[in-house]
């Protein structure tokens, strides 16, 4: 049986790499981490975060007072573990119920070594975070505490979100194929820079055949499956490391294979396409963003988890070496670009999620749009 740290009062302690401290209690497992402060302001889906492999390296902070609520199940999780380098919660939850549940979200962690803390004023620290911007953080339980002074160098010495390379450290390292529900109408090429589960389902669901691939594929490996589309994925890390996924997506471009990315997939496209990326103050995590499609001018409700974005000009049309590209998406709290697509070639993709685990449906509908344009490429 393991422990659970519920109930019992082992001190933690919050460190910011502004010297600002939280202090707590420890979750989950009890020890040290580190990674960068993000908040997420998601209600619901806590399994989903926890296990997005985006979050590799990031410390979530769940503005979301009550976690925990409905324990953990088997069938939500993203991934195979949790990718989270840490969690704070205000107030877990002391009876998880839940037809589904198996264990407790404090089992949980525990079991997979992720140290956590609660009983932190979790408000204060997100309104920090959104004046001072994400920073690097670490997280200190146990009964014999380093002094502060100690606790901060190890923060501040612990590396930075700027300039991680982190998509081989979360991809599959074997090609595995995810077969299409029904009738297969069509193959992708999908290269897992951190993908999450229910991006392949959305594909298969539609007919799709999607062979996920190593981050380090090659263009030769992305062709060897004779894909009708590529597709490139979510994933952790600064996009501005990307290079080997940027050849490869230009590759593709070259050929005018339809292309669809998401989120990490959405700086790579724009890289390629020789915009710049940019790191956000604090990002867009959550599952209540409103994104407007600027293509039919409906506004979506969706979810996100960025940290870094495309910069590219919102209302001209610019000139690319694979033709003439626009914005097509953008996030209505702050104008970020939320999409892009080609307008001589296939090409499009989001920096949110439209596979929406957790999160709401509305763009679902971009599916649809991939599998259109790999019609309108065989008609
Ligand atoms: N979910 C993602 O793909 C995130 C992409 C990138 N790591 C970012 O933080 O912006």
């Amino acid at each position: 049986m393991t422990t659970s740290t519920r109930g019992t009062r082992v001190p933690a302690v919050l460190v910011l790499e502004d010297g600002r401290t939280f202090r707590g209690r420890a979750y989950g497992a009890v020890g040290a981490t580190f990674g960068e402060a993000v908040f997420s302001t998601g209600m619901t889906g806590y399994q989903e975060t926890l296990t997005d492999p985006s979050y590799h390296r990031q410390v979530v902070v769940m503005t979301a007072p009550h976690v925990g609520n409905t324990g953990v199940n088997d069938e939500d999780p993203e991934s195979s573990r949790i990718w989270v380098s840490g969690y704070v919660v205000r107030d877990p939850a002391r009876v998880p119920s839940n037809w589904r549940a198996r264990r407790s979200l404090d089992e949980e962690l525990r079991e997979q070594g992720v140290v956590g803390i609660s009983g932190i004023d979790t408000r204060a620290l997100t309104r920090h975070l959104r004046e001072r911007g994400a920073m690097r953080v670490g997280i200190f339980s146990g009964n014999a505490l380093p002094d502060e002074g100690t606790m901060l160098a190890e923060v501040r010495q612990s590396p930075e979100m700027t300039g991680a390379d982190l998509s081989a450290e979360v991809a599959t390292k074997e090609t595995y194929v995810v077969p299409a529900i029904g009738e297969k109408k069509f193959t992708v090429a999908a290269v897992d820079l951190g993908i999450k589960g229910m991006t392949p389902h959305r594909m298969a669901e539609r007919g799709i055949e999607v062979h996920v691939l190593p981050a380090t594929a090659s263009a030769e490996d992305v062709y060897a499956v004779g894909p009708d589309g590529v597709f490139f994925s979510n994933g952790p890390g600064d996009p501005a490391t990307a290079d080997g996924p940027v050849a490869v997506m230009q590759a593709v471009l070259e050929r005018g294979t339809p292309l669809f990315g998401i989120c990490f997939g959405n700086q790579i496209l724009g890289r390629a396409l020789g915009f710049g990326t940019y790191k956000l103050k604090y990002g867009h995590r959550g599952i209540n963003q409103p994104v407007q499609d600027r293509t039919t001018g409906k506004v979506e409700v969706t979810a996100h988890n960025h940290g870094f974005a495309v910069d590219a000009p919102l209302d001209t049309v610019s000139e690319t070496p694979y033709g003439r590209a626009e914005v097509s998406h953008v996030c209505l709290n702050d104008n970020v670009v939320e999409g892009l697509r080609l307008l001589d070639r296939p090409a499009f993709s989001v920096q949110y999620h439209p596979e929406a685990a957790a999160g709401p449906h509305d763009a679902a509908y971009l599916f649809d749009r991939f599998v259109s344009l790999m019609e309108g490429q065989r008609a």
